[in-house]
C-alpha cells in the first residue's frame, strides 16, 4: 500500500482525522520485522532517483515557458491532480513545477538533495537532512504538491519565530502557485486563527496546533463523529462548525521531527480552566508553602534533582501530621495533605527561577525547556503554579481544573498522512517507526561538509571551564570570526554574559528574556567578531548568514559549553556552523561539575578518577562519565515516552469498553 497521500479524503467536509488504534503485539512484530528486513524490499532510494530524472525532464520544459504559460500549465496540472491524485508521473511534473516556481519567485531552485527529501516527505517518511541543507525550502515540495492535489497541509515547527519566518520566506512560492498560506502563532484572536487554519497551507507550532485541537474537542464535546456534525447541520446547528478552528487532520509535515515527536512527547498537553482562588484555597496554598519551606532535605524528604522528583520520608509524614493536627478539615486526609506538600516541595526545590520560569511584570511565566522561550499563556496544573507564585511573592492567579488532555503520540497518529524532517533522526529511528510508523530516509548533503571539530576538552571544575570558554571566545574574536556559544539555561547565559562584560567583550544574549530582539540578534550573529550567547533555542532552525570576510577568516565558530540531555541537541548546535559547504568549526568544553552530572554516582568511577593523577587520563575518564550519563538520560527519557504511549493506548482500550452505546 502506498504511503503517499493521493487525494483529499472523501470525508473532508466532516473534519477528518485518523482513528488511532492501539498497536497489537502482532502489528508491532510485523513493523519490527519489516524495518529489519526493509533491505529486501525494492529500495525507495532507487525509485526516488528514477523520479528525480522525471523532475529534471519536466523542469527543462517548464524553464522555457513564460510566466503566464507556467500559470496555465499549473491549472491543467491541478485539474489532473484532483482527478487522478499524486501518481508517479504527476508527482514528477508537480515537483518540477514547484521547483521552477521557487526558482522564479525566490531565486532558489531546489537542489537534487532537496528534491529527494521532498519525495521522502510525500511518501510519509522522515527525511534526515543535515543541518543547513535547506529544510524550509524542501517543505514547499510536499506541501505545495499535496495542496495542489486538494489536501490541506500543516507545516509544524518548534516555535513561533520559525513558523512566522518560514511562512513569510516561502509565501512568494505558494502565492505564485495560487495557494493560500496561514500562520498560527501566539497572540492571535480566535477569528484570526480560524482564518489561518482555513488556508491551504498552515505554518504553526506543535503546541498551538495541539491546544487548538483540544479547544475544538471541548466545543464538540459529545458530537465528535461526522454523523453528529451532519445531524447538527441538518437541524440548523451551524454554530458548532463555526466555532471550530481546525478543519481536520489531513497531512502534517513536521520540521525538527525528533524534537517535536520525541523530545516534547514526554508530557501530555492539558487544557485547564477554573475560577479565581477562594480565600480558603489561598490559605491552604500559603500554609503548604510555609510548611514545605520548614522541611529539611534528607530528613523529611528525598530530593533527586536529575530525576526531578521529591519524595516524602516517613519522618516527614509524621512531622506533617503533627503540624497540621489543628489546621482544619483540608489537612485531615493523609493523601490530600501529602499531595499538596509534595507540590509545595516541587515548587520550592525543583522549579528554579530563570531556568524553569521567569518573573516578569509580577507574573510567573513558564520557560519552555525545549526551546528556551516564554510560554506566556501557560500555567502548571492543580495548584503548582499558584505555589510558585507564593514562593515568588506574586499575586495569586486562578487554580485550574483539567478540561482536556492529549499526548503528542496520540495527536500526530491521528493525521491521515504524517512526515518529518530533521538533521538528527538515525539514533531514534526505531522509536519513530514503532510509535508513528515513520521510516527514516537519510538524504545526502548538497555539498561536502567543511566543519572542523577539534574534539571535546574536559575541565575538573566549572571555574576552569568558563575561563577556557572566555579564552577561546577572545581568540576567535581577535581573528575576526563570529562565535556562537551554546549554554544550558537562561541563568547560565546571564552568568556568562557577566563574565564577558568583565572581560570587556561585547556580546549579545539570545534567550527567553529578550526574545523580542531575536531576529536582529540572529541576523548579526555571522558578522565579523560578533559574540552570541544562546540557549537551546539557537540550536534549532535559526540560520546564521556569514558576512563575506568571515568566510575568508574561517567562518562561524560554535562552542558547546555543556552536553545536553540528548546528543541530538548537541549535534543541532554544531550544525549552526559550516552550513551548505561553508567553512566553520565546532568545539566542546565541558566540566566535571556540569549540571548533567548532578546527583549522579558512577560505580566507583569518582574514586578511580580522584586516584588518577595524570590529567589526560582523568580528562578521558571525565568525558566518558559525561557521555555515559547522557546515554542514561536519553534511555530514561525514551522509557518515559514509552510508558506514556503505553498508558495512552491502555486508556484507549478501557474507553472502548466503557463508552456509551
Ligand atoms: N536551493 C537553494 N538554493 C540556494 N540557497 C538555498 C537553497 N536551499 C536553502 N538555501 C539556503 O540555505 C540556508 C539554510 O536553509 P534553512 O535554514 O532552511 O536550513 P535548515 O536545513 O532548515 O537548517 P537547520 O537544520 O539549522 O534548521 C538558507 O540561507 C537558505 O536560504
Amino acid at each position: 500500500m502506498s504511503r503517499r497521500p493521493t487525494r483529499r479524503p472523501a470525508s473532508t467536509l466532516l473534519r477528518p482525522e485518523q482513528k488511532v488504534k492501539p498497536a497489537g503485539m502482532l502489528e508491532r512484530l510485523y513493523h519490527g520485522a519489516k524495518r529489519q528486513g526493509s533491505w529486501l524490499l525494492p529500495s525507495r532510494a532507487f525509485i526516488h532517483r528514477r523520479l528525480l530524472g522525471g523532475i529534471h525532464r519536466h523542469g527543462e520544459l517548464f524553464s522555457g515557458m513564460s510566466d503566464s504559460e507556467l500559470q496555465d500549465a499549473r491549472k491543467v496540472l491541478q485539474t489532473k491532480l484532483h482527478r487522478e491524485g499524486l501518481t508517479d508521473a504527476l508527482l514528477s511534473e508537480t515537483f518540477a513545477l514547484i521547483r521552477e516556481t521557487a526558482g522564479r519567485s525566490l531565486g532558489m531552485y531546489h537542489f537534487d538533495a532537496q528534491l529527494l527529501a521532498g519525495l521522502a516527505l510525500i511518501e510519509g517518511c522522515v527525511a534526515e537532512m543535515q543541518t543547513g541543507e535547506g529544510k524550509t525550502l524542501t517543505a514547499t515540495l510536499p506541501a505545495a504538491a499535496a495542496t495542489l492535489a486538494g489536501i490541506p497541509v500543516h507545516v509544524i515547527t518548534v516555535n513561533d519565530y520559525l513558523a512566522r519566518r518560514d511562512a513569510e520566506l516561502m509565501l512568494p512560492v505558494y502565492q505564485a502557485l495560487g495557494l493560500s498560506v496561514g500562520c498560527v502563532v501566539q497572540g492571535l484572536s480566535q477569528e484570526e486563527k480560524k482564518k489561518a487554519y482555513a488556508c491551504d497551507i498552515v505554518y504553526c507550532t506543535n503546541k498551538d496546533v495541539v491546544f487548538d485541537y483540544l479547544r475544538d474537542q471541548l466545543v464538540l464535546k459529545d458530537n465528535q463523529s461526522p454523523l453528529h456534525l451532519h445531524g447538527g447541520r441538518l437541524k440548523g446547528k451551524a454554530s458548532i462548525d463555526e466555532s471550530l478552528l481546525l478543519r481536520g487532520l489531513h497531512f502534517a509535515i513536521v520540521d525538527e521531527a525528533d524534537s517535536v515527536l520525541l523530545d516534547e512527547a514526554r508530557s501530555p498537553l492539558v487544557i485547564s480552566g477554573g475560577k479565581g482562588a477562594s480565600p480558603e484555597q489561598q490559605q491552604v496554598l500559603s500554609k503548604a508553602m510555609a510548611l514545605a519551606s520548614e522541611m529539611v532535605v534528607d530528613r523529611d524528604f528525598k530530593l533527586d534533582l536529575k530525576q526531578r522528583s521529591v519524595q516524602l520520608r516517613p519522618e516527614g509524614e509524621t512531622w506533617l501530621k503533627e503540624q497540621t493536627r489543628h489546621a482544619g478539615s483540608y489537612w485531615s486526609g493523609k493523601v490530600r495533605r501529602e499531595d499538596i506538600i509534595h507540590k509545595a516541595l516541587t515548587a520550592r526545590c525543583l522549579l528554579e527561577k530563570d531556568h524553569h520560569y521567569l518573573v516578569r511584570d509580577g507574573k510567573v511565566q513558564i520557560i519552555d525547556e525545549h526551546t528556551g522561550r516564554i510560554m506566556a499563556d501557560r500555567s502548571w496544573e492543580q495548584g503548582l503554579h499558584q505555589l510558585v507564585e507564593i514562593k515568588e511573592g506574586c499575586e495569586l492567579t486562578a487554580v485550574r481544573d483539567t478540561l482536556a488532555r492529549m499526548t503528542y503520540q496520540r495527536f500526530f497518529r491521528q493525521y491521515h498522512h504524517l512526515a518529518g524532517m530533521t538533521g538528527t533522526a538515525h539514533e531514534v529511528s526505531g522509536e519513530l517507526w514503532s510509535v508513528y510508523g515513520l521510516p527514516v530516509i537519510p538524504i545526502p548533503t548538497h555539498r561536502p561538509s567543511r566543519r572542523c571539530y577539534s574534539g571535546p576538552r574536559y575541565f575538573p571544575t566549572l571555574n576552569e571551564k568558563w575561563q577556557a570558554v572566555v579564552v577561546s571566545i577572545r581568540r576567535m574574536h581577535d581573528l575576526g570570526r563570529p562565535v556562537l556559544v551554546g549554554v544550558a539555561s537562561v541563568a547560565v547565559a546571564e552568568q556568562l554574559s557577566e563574565l564577558l562584560r568583565q572581560e570587556g567583550l561585547d556580546h549579545q544574549v539570545l534567550s527567553a528574556v529578550n526574545d523580542q530582539h531575536e531576529a536582529d540578534i540572529v541576523a548579526q550573529a555571522g558578522l565579523p567578531g560578533q559574540i552570541t550567547v544562546a540557549t537551546q533555542m539557537a540550536g534549532r532552525g535559526t540560520d546564521i548568514k556569514l558576512a563575506p570576510v568571515v568566510e575568508e577568516a574561517g567562518g562561524l565558530h560554535v562552542i558547546l559549553t555543556e552536553y545536553h540531555d540528548a546528543s541530538r541537541i548537541d549535534r543541532q548546535l554544531a550544525g549552526r556552523c559550516a552550513r551548505q559547504g561553508d567553512p566553520g568549526s565546532f568545539e566542546v568544553l565541558v566540566s566535571g561539575e556540569d549540571s548533567l552530572l548532578e546527583g549522579k554516582a558512577f560505580m566507583g568511577l569518582e574514586a578511580l578518577m580522584s586516584s588518577v593523577t595524570s590529567s589526560p587520563l582523568s580528562g578521558r575518564l571525565g568525558l566518558a562519565r559525561l557521555k555515559w550519563t547522557q546515554k542514561q538520560v536519553e534511555r530514561r527519557h525514551a522509557s518515559i515516552r514509552r510508558q506514556l504511549f503505553q498508558s495512552d493506548e491502555k486508556q484507549d482500550e478501557r474507553l472502548s469498553f466503557t463508552g456509551s452505546g
